[in-house]
């Protein structure tokens, strides 16, 4: 079995614990080269002709989105063809929702979890507003992995249901493929977002009988701060894809420049404007770390960093039962991603405390301390630290200590 964190050179991590790559990924060395090549090579001394070809290569920045979809590819379970890189992750939601719930144009509700993140909702709200839809909430994954709370709201008036695999909060993992099978018997689309996914499992969307799916790359991913997300629609709804925005690269001819609309074939149709060249080729750079790697490793990783941790988290509740530590991630396997998050009277003055210490998790409302594992970069040793640093943060209180409890930070 792989070791946990058996590439973690290959990423420039300070000498620090850090457990929170599921708000944003470390830094893969290759990325600050690269991007220094594309300012001043390609763009400094290519200047225009960088789109065609750069300085050395075959390929220019007009193929940067195929190049990054090939990438993405694998670690999704799909086809190259069927990827779409280069809008926000709400940008991109909002794009597939629309043109989910346009394929079912006789049906007038939208589902969506009540454990998505926040931007997912309003997103699918703006939708509905849009279209003059219904929004129909369900409850997050629970013990079956969801199938009863997608039973107890789908009717044949379902157009799309848009699901978070992962909930950002608990960890507790939405059982992918009996979820779409049960939104399929009743005619609708299955819709995920795959922000807390990719990159540290296996998500298989077309074996899982997904539809549409839309992901960030900033996480599990790697791509750094605002980097550009994917999104992937099933080749058997391409013919149907009408997305809410028409740009001129997604004309079929982009340099033509006619004024007729002519869409791109295929999952081109997403493409709006000019691609995000800097942030693309970070990406691709970025991606490089899982070259070799399959998703069925990765998730192995995780599940010991996870499970290791769970036992500490097990073990510290019950050495310091007035603490209240309430765990809230899934203990059983198929039923959690790659994270760990407890909920503590103190959570955020312990986040800080332990931040302190040199263990980085984040905290979420209204009480949770959360800590994500990377299975690439964080090793078991990585775990046993963060599990003494917290025993200690509990013996000692600290969290209570004004300069930790004083809510200031907004990440
Ligand atoms: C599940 C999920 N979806 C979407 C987002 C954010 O979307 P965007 O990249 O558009 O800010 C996040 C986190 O930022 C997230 O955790
Ligand atoms: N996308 C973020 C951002 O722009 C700033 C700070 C944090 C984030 C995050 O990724 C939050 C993250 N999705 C979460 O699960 O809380």
């Amino acid at each position: 079995m792989t070791a946990p964190g058996w590439r973690r050179d290959l990423f420039a991590l300070p000498d620090l614990v850090y457990l929170d790559g599921n708000s944003l990924g470390a830094l893969p060395r290759t990325v600050a080269d690269r991007v220094a090549a594309v300012v001043e090579d390609e763009w400094g001394r290519g200047l225009i002709g960088s789109w065609n070809h750069v300085p050395g290569s075959s390929s220019g920045w007009i193929d940067l989105v195929d190049r990054c979809a090939r990438l993405l590819a694998p670690l999704l379970g799909v086809d190259a063809a069927d990827v779409h890189v280069g809008e926000s992750t709400s940008q991109s939601l909002f794009a597939t929702t629309v043109a989910g719930a346009r394929m079912r144009p006789d049906r007038r509700v939208l589902v969506v979890d009540r454990s998505t993140f926040p931007t997912d909702a309003y997103v699918v709200s703006s939708v509905a507003r849009l279209l003059d839809l219904e929004v129909r909430w369900c409850e997050g994954p629970g013990d079956d992995g969801g199938v009863a709370a997608l039973e107890a709201v789908l009717d044949d008036d379902v157009a799309l249901v848009s699901l978070t695999h992962v909930d950002f909060r608990t960890g507790a993992m939405f059982d992918l493929p009996a979820v779409a099978a049960a939104i399929h018997q009743h005619g609708a689309l299955a819709q995920w977002d795959l922000c807390h996914s990719t990159g540290a499992m296996p998500v298989d969307l077309a074996a899982a009988g997904a539809d549409l799916a839309v992901g960030c790359t900033y996480k599990y991913l790697n791509a750094g701060p605002g980097s550009p997300a994917y999104a992937w629609v099933a080749p058997h709804l391409q013919a149907d894809l009408d997305p809410p925005v028409a740009g001129w690269m997604g004309h079929a001819s982009p340099f033509a420049m006619r004024l007729d609309h002519e869409p791109r074939t295929g999952v081109g149709r997403l493409r709006v404007g000019t691609p995000p060249v800097l942030a693309l080729s970070a990406l691709e750079a970025a991606l490089g770390v899982f070259s070799g790697v399959t998703t069925a490793e990765l998730r192995a990783a995780s599940l010991q960093l996870t499970g290791r941790f769970l036992a500490h988290v097990d073990t510290l509740a019950a050495r310091f039962p007035d603490e209240q530590v309430a765990l809230v991630t899934p203990r059983a396997h198929h039923r959690r991603g790659s994270q760990v998050s407890f909920r503590h009277p103190h959570a955020y003055g312990l986040v800080q405390a332990l931040i302190a210490r040199g263990v980085v998790g984040d905290f979420r409302d209204p009480d949770i301390a959360r800590f994500g594992f990377a299975p690439l970069y964080t090793t078991l040793d990585d775990v046993d630290r963060a599990a003494a640093a917290l025993a200690e943060v509990l013996e000692s209180r600290a969290y209570a200590d004004p300069a930790y409890a004083e809510r200031n930070a907004v990440t």
